[in-house]
C-alpha cells in the first residue's frame, strides 16, 4: 500500500534539517523569492514541499527551478512552475510566503496540512506525480538542489532533478510531461528528456528556413562575420553567455545552425581558464541596462551581429558593437555606472518584439481572412518600453497594445488572453502565445494555406510556456533571413527616445505604491503631483518611479527628446523621490 501524502513525523524531521534563520523574511517577488544563497536551504526545502502539494491538489505534475536569474553569482532564488508549463498563479503566492517564513517545524506541518494540502492531507501518494527540478550554474546550486529534493520526497512524491538547464527548458519539460500519457514503468512516472525541448524547437526551425540558407557558406566569412552589409542571416553570431547556463545549451544549438549558415560563436561561456564571472559585466541585463559591450568582446568588430542571454537564459538582447564611442553608449546607465569611450547599437526587447510582430503581421496578412474571424492580436508592453516603440505599434502596426505592470507573471497572463500575443520586456523577456483556437484553426488550414502551415510551425519554434532566449535566437535568426535584413535595417523599423534608468535606495520602498500600470505613484501624497510638473518642463518627456520586485531599491525612468534632457529628468524624479519618500545615502 502507497504512504500517505502527510506524515507529520516524517515532515517534521525532514524539516529539522532546514531551519529558516531567525531574521529572515523572504517574499514571493517579481521572479519567486530571491536573496543571498546562504539563507535559502529553508526556503527551498518550503518550495519542495509546496511543488509537492500543488502537484497533490492538481493531480499533475510540477516544477521547481534555482536561479538568481541575471543577480550576482553570491545570489540564488526559487520559482515554482505549474503543470501547464507556465507561472504559479499569483493567488497561491500569500500562502508560499506564508510557508516560507514559518518561524519553526511545527509551524511548517501546520501550514502545509491545514493551509495547502486540506483534505488532501489523508491521501495516499500517487506514485505517477513527479516535480521536475532544475538549476543554474551558482556554486551554491548542489546544496540548494539537495534542499529541494527533500522538500519533495517528504511528501512521498517522486523529484526528478534534470540538472543543469535554462529556466525555459525546465517549464517546456513541466509542460511535456504533462502531455505525456502517463505510464510507470519504472520506478517513477515516465518523464521526458531534456531531448524533447531540443526537437521541438529545432525540428520547427529546420521546416521554417528557406533553402537557401542551407546553401550559404558555413564558415562565418558572409559580410565580413560583420553586419555591416548582406544577408541579415547566415554569417557569424556572437553569442553573449553571461557564463552562465546558457553556454551549454546554446553549444547544443552550433551544429544544427551552421548547417543552416549560421555560425555561432560563444562568449562568456563560464571557462574557467578565462575567469568570467557569473553576469559580472556582460549578460543581457548588463548589456541593455549599461549599453556596453560584455567582457570577452574585445575582438568582436565593429557592426558584427552579437547577441546577449542572462544567467538562466530567459532574456535575449541583440546588439552590435559602435567604435569609438559612438551608438548609444550610456543612455541608460543605472546610477554609480561611468559612461564608456565605446558603446553599443542596442536591439532590446522592445526591438525584438516589433520584429516578430511585424513578421507575424506578413504572415497573417496572407492568411485566408476567415481563418482570422473574431481572432484577437495583441502586443504587451510594460512602462519600460519605449515610447517610440509604443507608437510604432499604435501608428504604424496599429496593433492594440496593453500595458501591465513590470514582471513577465502580468504581461503572460494579458497576452493569455489573446489569441495571439506578443509580449516582451524592455530587459529581453518574453515570447509569443497562441490560443488553442487559434492552433486548431492553422491545423486545419495547414495543408491549403502555406502561411497558416507556417503560422502553426511558428508556435512549435517558440517556447509556449515562458521567455526563452534560445529560441529567440532561432526565431529573430529566422525573421532576420526571410526579410533579408541586416541589424541595420532591424535598428531602422524605428528610433528609440532617448531614455535614463536610475535606482536608488529609500528607508522603506514599501511607502511607494503605484497605479495605472506602475505609471504613476499613488503614495506617498504629493509625489505624483511633483512628478507631473517635472515631466511637463520636458519635450516629449515621461518618467516615473516604483519599488523594485528584486532589489531593496527605488527605481525610475525617464525619456526625453535628447540624452540631456533624459539625464536631466531621471535626475530631478530621482531627487523628488529621494526627498518625499525618504532616500537613504547620498542625494542624486
Ligand atoms: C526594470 C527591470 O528590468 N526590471 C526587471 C526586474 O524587476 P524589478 O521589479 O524592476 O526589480 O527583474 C524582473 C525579474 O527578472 C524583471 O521581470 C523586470 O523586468
Ligand atoms: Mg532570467
Amino acid at each position: 500500500m502507497s504512504p500517505q501524502v502527510f506524515d507529520p513525523d516524517t515532515l517534521r524531521r525532514a524539516s529539522s534539517a532546514y531551519t529558516k534563520p531567525a531574521n529572515f523574511h523572504p517574499s514571493y517577488g517579481t521572479a519567486g523569492f530571491r536573496a543571498n544563497a546562504s539563507l535559502l536551504p529553508s526556503t527551498v526545502f518550503r518550495c519542495g514541499l509546496l511543488a509537492a502539494a500543488r502537484a497533490i491538489l492538481l493531480n499533475a505534475h510540477t516544477g521547481l527551478m534555482i536561479t538568481a536569474s541575471h543577480n550576482p553569482v553570491e545570489d540564488n532564488g526559487v520559482k515554482m512552475v505549474d503543470p501547464d508549463g507556465g507561472m504559479m498563479p499569483q493567488s497561491f503566492e500569500a500562502v508560499a510566503a506564508e510557508l516560507a517564513n514559518c518561524d519553526d517545524d511545527d509551524a511548517v506541518v501546520a501550514v502545509l496540512r491545514d493551509r495547502v494540502l486540506g483534505e488532501q492531507a489523508s491521501c495516499s501518494s500517487p506514485q505517477t506525480l513527479a516535480v521536475l527540478v532544475g538549476h543554474d550554474t551558482r556554486p551554491s546550486a548542489p546544496e540548494l538542489l539537495a534542499a529541494a529534493l527533500a522538500g519533495v520526497r517528504a511528501l512521498n512524491v517522486h523529484a526528478r532533478s534534470y540538472g543543469c538547464v535554462t529556466t525555459p527548458q525546465l517549464h517546456f519539460l513541466v509542460r511535456a510531461a504533462n502531455q505525456l500519457t502517463p505510464s510507470q514503468d519504472g520506478p517513477g512516472p515516465a518523464l521526458p528528456e531534456l531531448q524533447v525541448y531540443f526537437d521541438a524547437i529545432l525540428g520547427a526551425f529546420s521546416e521554417l528556413t528557406p533553402p537557401p540558407l542551407l546553401q550559404q557558406p558555413a564558415d562565418g566569412t558572409a559580410a565580413g562575420g560583420s553586419d555591416s552589409g548582406g544577408s541579415g542571416s547566415g554569417g557569424t553570431l556572437y553569442v553573449d553567455c553571461a557564463n552562465g547556463v546558457g553556454a551549454e545549451q546554446i553549444q547544443r544549438l552550433v551544429p544544427a545552425l551552421q548547417r543552416l549558415g549560421v555560425e555561432l560563436r560563444l562568449r562568456n561561456t563560464g571557462d574557467p581558464a578565462r575567469g568570467g564571472q557569473l553576469n559580472h559585466r556582460c549578460g543581457a541585463d548588463f548589456v541593455q541596462k549599461d549599453r556596453l559591450p560584455p567582457t570577452d568582446f574585445d575582438d568582436v568588430p565593429a557592426g558584427a551581429r552579437c547577441c546577449s542571454v542572462d544567467g538562466d537564459a530567459d532574456r535575449l538582447v541583440y546588439f552590435s558593437p559602435v567604435g569609438g564611442g559612438g551608438g548609444d553608449a550610456g543612455t541608460a546607465t543605472e546610477a554609480g555606472t561611468a559612461a564608456a569611450p565605446a558603446g553599443i547599437s542596442l536591439l532590446d526587447g522592445d526591438k525584438v518584439a516589433m520584429l516578430a510582430a511585424v513578421y507575424i503581421g506578413d504572415i497573417l496578412n496572407q492568411l485566408p481572412s476567415e481563418l482570422l474571424e473574431g481572432i484577437q492580436v495583441c502586443c504587451v508592453q510594460t512602462a519600460y518600453a519605449n515610447g517610440a516603440a509604443t507608437a510604432y505599434l499604435r501608428d504604424v502596426l496599429r496593433l492594440p497594445t496593453v500595458c501591465t505592470p513590470t514582471g513577465v507573471k502580468y504581461l503572460h497572463e494579458a497576452a493569455h488572453s489573446a489569441d495571439l500575443g506578443i509580449y516582451f520586456e524592455s530587459n529581453g523577456h518574453g515570447t509569443v502565445l497562441f490560443s488553442e483556437q487559434l492552433l486548431t484553426r492553422l491545423r486545419a488550414a495547414a495543408e491549403g494555406s502555406p502561411a497558416a502551415r507556417e503560422l502553426l510551425l511558428l508556435s512549435g519554434l517558440i517556447n509556449q510556456t515562458v521567455g526563452d532566449a534560445i529560441s529567440g535566437v532561432l526565431l529573430v535568426e529566422l525573421i532576420l533571413s526571410r526579410k533579408g535584413w541586416t541589424l541595420r535595417d532591424w535598428q531602422a523599423l524605428y528610433t528609440d527616445l532617448p531614455s535614463r534608468q536610475l535606482k536608488l535606495k529609500v528607508a522603506d520602498r514599501g511607502c511607494i505604491t503605484t497605479g495605472d500600470a506602475e505609471r504613476v505613484c499613488v503614495t506617498p501624497a504629493g509625489l505624483q503631483d511633483a512628478i507631473q510638473r517635472t515631466v511637463e518642463q520636458f519635450p516629449r518627456g515621461r518618467a516615473f518611479a516604483r519599488p523594485s520586485g528584486t532589489e531593496d531599491a527605488v527605481r525610475v525612468y525617464a525619456e526625453a527628446d535628447t540624452q540631456e534632457q533624459a539625464d536631466e529628468l531621471a535626475r530631478r524624479v530621482a531627487v523628488q523621490v529621494y526627498d518625499m519618500a525618504g532616500g537613504v545615502g547620498p542625494r542624486p
